[in-house]
């Protein structure tokens, strides 16, 4: 079988050998019918094409504003490329820094500024209690640029995800571009893979600057932070 995302969808919750129906504790799961994996599939789209391409650009603005960053990000970039002509996964996991560069980036511009979550029950929150019914909308930009989580919050400074403690509190819980708990963004390790490999293969190759050092970042709040505008001038790197 390929490993691809349609027969995944396809195949889930079918047994190989006779039935197609699989019962984990007393539940029952059945494979999807086509409608279902076409939702899952334009799902998959419709979050996760926009998403990584606004992210992509607020990497380029930031890294092209601070330019002794984006000359370490290429030197990092280079040294794990050494004379492979293309790069493995394996190969991905060790740029650290350009990962602190996707964090640092997606902090002070998260994709998406709020997750909403809707109490079926009555609950208690921060010492309320809130009738069912309630919906709820995590202030992720809020969270991202709260000052007392983060010193100079306004300032660009990727050293704050590089060589630290990925599992300590702070990393876990106060960087919430990809929301948390049960409905955290499914494609998010997709997405960091995805990022990774865009910023090795185009700085890899090519110069990226910003035609106007001076012009702010345009972005139109919608349901997401989309770019609306970011000229680049592009030429080959002379290796
Ligand atoms: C940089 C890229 C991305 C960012 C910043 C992002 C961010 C988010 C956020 C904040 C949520 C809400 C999570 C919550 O409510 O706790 C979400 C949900 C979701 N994302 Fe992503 N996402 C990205 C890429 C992707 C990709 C590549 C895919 C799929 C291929 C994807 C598929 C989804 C889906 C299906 C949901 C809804 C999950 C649910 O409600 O259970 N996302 N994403």
């Amino acid at each position: 079988m390929r490993t691809d995302m349609l027969t995944s969808l396809i195949i889930a919750n079918t047994e190989k050998d006779t039935a197609n129906v699989k019962t984990v504790g007393g539940e029952t799961f059945e494979p999807m019918i086509d409608e279902e994996i076409r939702g899952n599939l334009v799902d998959a789209f419709v979050a996760g094409t926009d998403s990584t391409a606004n992210t992509f650009c607020y990497i380029t603005y930031y890294i092209c504003k601070h330019p002794n960053m984006k000359q370490k990000m290429i030197s990092e970039i280079d040294s794990v490329f050494s004379n492979k002509p293309y790069l493995t996964s394996d190969d991905l996991l060790k740029l650290k820094y350009c990962e602190a560069i996707i964090k640092e980036s997606s902090r002070m511009i998260p994709v998406t500024n709020f997750a909403s979550r809707y109490m079926t029950e009555e609950c208690e929150v921060a010492g309320y209690k809130w009738v069912s019914g309630t919906m709820f909308h995590l202030n992720i930009m809020g969270v991202n640029s709260h000052p007392k989580i983060w010193s100079n919050p306004e300032v660009f400074d990727p050293d704050r995800f590089y060589n630290v403690d990925q599992d300590d509190d702070k990393n876990k819980y106060s960087l919430i571009i990809f929301g948390g708990g049960p409905r955290i963004c499914p494609g998010r390790k997709l997405a960091m893979g995805e990022l990774l490999l865009l910023m090795a293969s185009v700085y890899r190759h090519y110069n990226v600057e910003l035609v106007n050092m001076d012009e702010p970042l345009k972005i139109v709040t919608a349901s997401a932070n989309n770019v609306q505008e970011l000229k680049v001038r592009i030429s080959p790197r002379i290796n």
